[in-house]
Order: structure tokens, then sequence, then C-alpha cells
């Protein structure tokens, strides 16, 4: 049965699709992505089937690209069928997008299929839904909203000033892997209330016994890199929109966007050695390459704080705006960038990185490793005892 709705939503490449007349009930628009993060279920798969037949707009033939390759590799596995030839160009095109794939395994696609169903419903839907129903849910830690070409990841923790908590790395990872396979052009990465974010929550160190500190310190370094990785691979333009105060990892990724706009009141901090910690988010590479040796040292090893126009002076900020006008002017010019066609964007981003992409993951592999060592040294834990015990602060 999931395998007849599975070819009946992808008959679109025969040209049989048609978007349905009737209204249709849509999933809210913001994805909550919050919360434990399991891989889909058979009947998560089959309604996901299902609500591709809903979709009120085509959304284009590279995502149906996508979906069909998906959904080939979650029921059969990896590409099996002889290549086509090179004159069946709709056939090419999905062998092509199926064997793309790999060896990815049948669950991770299910998986992906679904949460690419989920952005797509919540994209489509946006557009036609009331700004009203649009309001957040604050107890959310991370909100996703896909509108106008723009996915936007919004860190949701403003009275903790956005501290990343190790279910927000999950699902900022999440996220961006839905937001690299949706129909969005541009995706944006932003905070709530007046910090952008004050970087890794500091009570992600706490309740841990003794005997598991060296395996939990191992187990958060692959939780890292894996997340860092996903920012150097991701494939359409990213844009931080940095709308207050930025400290420790929200900082030093920021190497790895495309571009950074600025609020006058954002400050950019590093305090790692304060911490007893060491950089991390590739900054060890790219800020020396991006601001000289010297003003990358001051940042990544004396912790020196710096204001949104030194930041722009040094590379790290692409503009910055005036507090009070911050949000008007810089959603005006991402609305007109994610005009722009999309495949001519990606081709852009990927000849100005692939170049560095090998580097990139080598810096990133080598910098988790070391704060595994360093967040079971004494400085280390020393320095975050005296936070916790609310001694110290930045
Ligand atoms: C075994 C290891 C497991 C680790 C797993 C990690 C996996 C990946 C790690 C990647 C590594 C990243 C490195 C970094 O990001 S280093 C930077 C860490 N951040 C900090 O050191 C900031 C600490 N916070 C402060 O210094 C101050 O709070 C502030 C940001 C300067 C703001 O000060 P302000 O006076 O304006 O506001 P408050 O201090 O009153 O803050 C309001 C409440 O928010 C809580 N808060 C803020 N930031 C954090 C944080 N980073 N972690 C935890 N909690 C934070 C603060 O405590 C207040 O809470 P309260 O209302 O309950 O008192």
């Amino acid at each position: 049965m999931a395998r007849v709705v599975g070819l009946l939503a992808h008959r679109w490449f025969s040209g049989a699709f048609r978007g349905p007349l009737q209204v249709i009930r849509c999933p809210a628009p913001q994805l909550h992505v919050s919360g434990p993060a399991m891989a889909a279920s058979q009947e998560d798969f089959a309604k996901a089937m299902n609500q591709v037949k809903l979709l009120k707009e085509d959304p284009g033939n590279e995502v149906k690209l996508k979906l069909y390759a998906l959904y080939k590799q979650a029921t059969e596995g990896p590409c099996n069928a002889p290549k086509p030839g090179m004159l069946d160009f709709i056939l090419k095109a999905k062998w092509d997008a199926w064997n793309a794939l790999g060896n990815l395994p049948k669950e991770t696609a299910r998986q992906n299929y679904v949460d690419l169903v989920s952005s797509l419903s919540a994209s489509s839907c946006s557009q036609v839904t009331p700004a009203a129903d649009k309001k957040q849910a604050e107890s959310d830690s991370l909100v996703v909203t896909s509108e106008d070409g723009i996915t936007t990841i919004r860190l949701n923790r403003p009275a903790k000033k956005n501290a990343l908590t190790t279910q927000m790395y999950r699902d900022i990872m999440r996220a961006l892997e839905a937001a690299s396979e949706d129909s969005s052009r541009i995706t944006v990465l932003t905070g709530s209330g007046d910090y952008y974010c004050s970087g890794n929550d500091l009570t992600n160190f706490k309740d841990i016994p003794p005997d598991k500190v060296e395996e939990r310190a191992q187990s958060s370094a692959v939780l890292l890199r894996d997340f860092v990785d996903r920012f150097i691979d991701f494939p359409k333009p990213l844009i931080a929109v940095v709308n207050g105060p930025a400290v420790g990892i929200s900082v030093t990724l920021l190497g790895l966007f495309d571009v950074v706009y600025a609020s006058d009141r954002a400050t950019f901090h590093t305090p790692f050695s304060h911490l007893g910690q060491s950089p991390e988010g590739c900054s060890s590479y790219i800020f020396p390459k991006m601001m000289g040796p010297s003003k990358a040292a001051e940042m990544l090893i004396f912790g020196k704080k710096l204001t949104a126009r030194e930041a722009l002076a040094q590379g790290l900020v692409t503009a910055v705006f005036p507090d009070d006008t911050f949000q008007k002017e810089v959603w005006a010019r991402l609305k007109a960038y994610a005009k722009l066609p999309p495949n001519a964007m990606r081709i852009a981003k990927r000849l100005m990185r692939h170049q560095e992409k090998e580097k990139l993951h080598a810096v990133n592999a080598e910098e988790s490793r070391v704060l595994a060592e360093r967040w079971v040294s004494d400085e280390c834990i020393t320095a975050i005892v005296a936070f916790l015990s609310k001694k110290a602060k930045l």
C-alpha cells in the first residue's frame, strides 16, 4: 500500500500531478523541532506521502527529484537500476538523484523524506496563514519558519540569552538538513530577544556522574563535530542576522556563514581561555585568514570582545545597521535576495567554497578532538564550576 501511494506521489515526473483545487488543512506554518529527535516511523512516512499529494503549490523539479530519490532510497535502498541512456533526460535525472544518495541508510532517507515534506507543507501554508497565527510558542527553544523563499531558524530561549542546549545542537542540525532540501532559497539563523546567542549552555556540563565524564566529553566532541560539519556542507546561502551580543560558538560559526548582518548593539566575544577551553567552529583556521593572525589571537587567545564596527573592520561581519532599523532593513534585503535564481546562488556558493571544504573538515575534527581534552581539564572544570555556582560571569 505504502509503495502504491509513493508511486502515485511521484507521478509528477510524467506530468500527471495537479495541485488540488479544494482548500486543504495546512499544518502549522512553523516547525517546532525541539523535543526528542526520533527516526520517522513507517506511519510518518506513509502520512508524508499522502501530504505530498496535497501540496498547494508545485514545489519545482529540483525538490520533486529529491523526493523521488529519498522515496526510492527509503523503500528500495541504494540505487540498483541500470543507468538510463544520455538522451532519456527525465529517467536520467531521476536515476542521478537516486544514485547520488549512495549508501544513505533507508531509515535516514525515510526521515529526510518526512522532514522535507514537512518543510514543504510549512512553507506552502505559511503564505496563506494569517499573521496572527504565526505567533511563536514561547516555550520552544528553536523555531523554524519558511516564508518568502527564506527558511529562518530562530534561537528562542531569550530568558537564557539563547544559550545552546545539547538538544538545540541536534535540532539545529535537523533544521539545516531540512532547509537544505526544502524549497526555500536562502537560510537565516537569528535569535529572539536581546541576545543573538550566549554560546554553549554551560549547564550542559551539569549532572555528569564522575565515572562518565570522559565518555561524555567524547560523545560531546562527536556532537560538536557533526554540528559544525552541517555548517561547512550547507549548500544554500546561509545568513546570520545577529540581533544582539554573540558569545562563544555562535561567534566562531560566523566564519562559515556567507553573509553576516549585525545590529550596532551586537558584540562578538570568544572567552575560550577564560573558560579553560579552546576555539571551535573552524575559527582557529578561518579567523587568522580573515583578520590576520594577531587580531585573531586577540579574540581567540585573549578573549577580546569586539564591537559590531570592529567586527566589520575585521571582516567577520558583512554590514552593520542601527538597532532601531535593523530588522526592517535586513529583512528587506533578504527578501530581495531570496528572489534570485536558486541554482545560480548555490553554484556560486559551491565555487567559492569547495576548495576549502576538505581543509575545514580536517580543522573541525582536530578542534573537536582538542576540546574533548579541554573539557576534562582542571582549568575548564574550575571555570564551569565558578559559573554554575554564580561566582563568575563574562
Ligand atoms: C562534557 C561536556 C559537555 C558539553 C557539550 C557541549 C557541546 C558543544 C560545545 C561547543 C562549545 C562552545 C564554546 C562556547 O560557546 S564558550 C561560551 C559559553 N558561554 C558563556 O560563557 C556565557 C555565560 N553567560 C554569561 O556570562 C552571562 O550570562 C552573559 C551572557 C554575559 C549575559 O549576562 P547578563 O547579566 O546580561 O544576563 P544573565 O547572566 O542574568 O543571564 C540570564 C540567564 O541566562 C543564563 N545564561 C546566559 N548565558 C548562559 C550560558 N551560556 N549557559 C547557561 N546559562 C546561561 C544565566 O545564567 C541567567 O540564568 P538565571 O536567570 O537562571 O540566573
